[in-house]
């Protein structure tokens, strides 16, 4: 079995280790608390109910802050480190790990100094606890926390909400189901109004973990006695009631010290008509051993419940770390190589929604399959065919001269009229597979979930990316309407070969040239015109997709980054971290969670230690 000293020792080094991460219970953390799962010992009681009295006695030493009002501001872990008689007894705060403190009147000061350091000297309050370890042979090894006093009015200067701060903040300590309470009431005021007792009572109905003290037994008035609280009949709690003698007011301004003040408590009870068979369960050494006893058992029976909490919390705390992933390397090398896996796992996702894996791929396919052919049926063809409009452009293309054969000129007018038509769903199918690229970019970035913890560099990879995509959809509307020109500078001379000569099919020899200049004959080259403009339509219709898939879908699948790539390769050091900023709440998280692992293996190193000496 593990020795007193080490259990409450290893709950003193945890109780430590919890403090300098912050982890100290008192305010709303957001990570759960090591600090809630170790069983500590707090002092409670009403305002000058002698609760200082009860500290300074336990450790034997003056060393609170006194004065009138509320002195206690912010919790104080006073924790008790026993060591070998002989040694000089010293004081060292946590917050001073340099500085030992052989004179108690300096503890006290630094306990002001720095409960205004923190509260300021506005005499608010504060849940941060000040950390004290005393070291002594006149001590037993026990951790107490001292509270500010419970109080019903505010005293000058100070906030009237600080009645209600204070008992928050006591609450805050004395509800957690690890608090062992120590409620002090003063003997000489009415049990059933004591502000300790009440607030215990609360939080621990049964009382199983409320310690109670009566202090100022010998202030009683003359005829009246405690031994119906002491005896546990006022008041049944299920530990017994220790009655103490602190010195009075008078004792401290005469500077009686504290091993003398001590003696006279032993005699006050050995001496006592009422209390004298209870004398060897009475007095602050008493309460000393109970409480350190009680401390110790509970700390075992607790043991493998925190043991338990702290593996717990360790896997929670490394998969967490895991999904944030490692912190960014310093230097400019691994840098480099850290944004071009991040830069090639975008690649990667992007990759799979054109190629099939993830969705979007198929939406390239939709205007071709869709977008294109309803947007070559809509041309107005029709109009521009008309009869009308036939007449009109053939006439104007003959001149002075009418045709004699065929309208050459006609013709060509006409075709190249219809063909400009073609411009507008070329270069629409090339706007919406831009669009459509576009989007997957931003989806792919947001999926990339590697990429998450960075928003710079999702910022620039999203504008190189943009860039690319605008370069590639230049490319596509050039080669699209190149393919629309290249119909006009050269017709396909097979399909008016093909034509039937309208002179040799009439057979009509007297048919003249007044004869060509009917409905009939503009009809006919009307709808030549029509059918050559749909044979182009088809052949359109095939080739846009193909100079659109060969100039924007395939160049962004293989060269999105390329000119990204080259431009990190020219990047300063400062540049590429500034691409691998992380966002300062995630950094934050990541830096916490560091320092709670730390702390839990720390402390599961602490509890293996102490197993192996059992
Ligand atoms: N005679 C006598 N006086 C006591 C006893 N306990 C405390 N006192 C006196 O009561 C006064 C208040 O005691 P403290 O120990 O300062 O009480 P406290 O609860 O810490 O007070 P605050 O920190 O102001 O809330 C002091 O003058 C003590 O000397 C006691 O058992 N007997």
């Amino acid at each position: 079995m593990a020795t007193m000293e080490s259990l409450i020792g290893l709950v003193n080094r945890i109780q430590r280790a919890c403090t300098v991460l912050g982890d100290h219970g008192g305010g709303g953390a957001a990570l759960p608390t090591l600090w809630e799962a170790l069983p500590s010992v707090a002092v409670v009681g009403g305002q000058s109910s002698g609760k200082s009295s009860v500290l300074e006695s336990i450790v034997g030493r003056d060393f609170l802050p006194r004065g009138s009002g509320i002195v206690t501001r912010r919790p104080l872990v006073l924790q008790l480190h026993k060591t070998e008689s002989g040694i000089q007894e010293y004081a060292e705060f946590l917050h001073l790990p340099k500085r030992r403190f052989t004179d108690f009147s300096m503890v006290r000061n630094e306990i002001q100094d720095e409960t205004d350091r923190l509260t300021g000297k506005s005499k608010q309050i504060s849940p941060i606890p000040i950390h004290l370890s005393i070291f002594s042979p006149n001590v037993v090894n026990l951790t107490l926390i001292d509270l500010p006093g419970l109080t019903k009015v505010a005293v000058e200067g100070q906030p009237e909400s600080i009645v209600h701060d204070i008992e928050t903040m006591v609450r805050s300590y004395v509800e957690k189901p690890n608090c062992i309470i120590l409620a002090i009431t003063p003997a000489n005021q009415d049990i059933a109004t004591s502000d300790s007792i009440k607030l215990a009572r609360e939080v621990d109905p049964s009382g199983e973990r409320t310690f109670g003290v009566l202090t100022k037994l010998d202030l009683m008035d003359k005829g009246t006695n405690a031994i119906e609280v002491l005896e546990g009949r006022s008041y049944r709690l299920q530990h017994p009631w220790v009655g103490i003698v602190n010195r009075s007011q008078a004792d401290i301004n005469k500077n009686v010290d504290m091993i003398f003040a001590r003696r006279k408590e032993r005699e006050f009870f050995a001496t006592s008509a009422e209390y004298g068979h209870l004398a060897s369960k009475m007095g602050s050494e008493y309460l000393a051993k109970l409480l350190s006893k009680h401390l110790e058992s509970v700390i075992r029976a607790r043991l493998p419940d925190i043991t338990s909490l702290i593996n717990k919390t360790i896997d929670e705390l490394e998969a967490e770390l895991n999904h944030l992933g490692r912190s960014v390397a310093a230097d400019a090398g691994a840098q480099l190589y850290t944004i071009l896996e991040l830069c090639r796992a975008f690649d990667r996702i992007f990759k799979e929604h054109l190629e099939g894996g993830r969705p979007g791929g198929a939406r390239i396919y939709g205007v071709f399959d869709n977008q294109l052919p309803a947007a070559l049926r809509k041309l107005p063809f029709d109009r521009h065919l008309s009869l009308q409009n036939v007449r009109k452009v053939v006439s104007e293309s003959d001149g002075y001269q009418p045709h004699l054969v065929a309208p050459e000129q006609g013709y060509r007018r006409l075709i190249d009229g219809a063909l400009s038509y073609f411009r507008g769903p070329a270069e629409a199918s090339v706007d919406a597979v831009h669009y459509i690229l576009k989007e997957l970019v931003r989806k792919s970035i947001g999926q990339t979930q590697e990429l998450k913890r960075f928003p710079s560099l999702q910022a620039e990879i999203q504008a190189a990316a943009g860039e690319a995509l605008e370069r590639f959809r230049e490319d596509g509307k050039k080669t699209t309407l190149r393919l629309v020109d290249m119909e006009s500078s050269f017709l396909t001379v097979d399909f008016f070969r093909r034509l039937p000569q309208e002179a040799e099919k009439g057979g009509n020899q007297a048919a003249n040239s007044a004869d060509r200049y009917t409905e009939g004959h503009y009809r006919r080259i009307g709808s030549n015109v029509f059918s050559y403009v749909g044979m182009i339509s088809e052949t359109l219709r095939n080739t846009i997709p193909k100079a659109v898939v060969h100039c924007q879908v395939r160049e962004a699948k293989r060269s999105l980054l390329d000119h990204f790539y080259t431009q990190l390769g020219k990047m300063e050091a400062n540049r590429l971290a500034q691409l691998l900023d992380e966002d300062p709440a995630l950094m934050e998280r990541r830096q916490q969670c560091t320092r709670r692992l730390e702390l839990y293996k720390s402390a599961r190193d602490e509890i293996d230690s102490v197993s192996w000496s059992r």
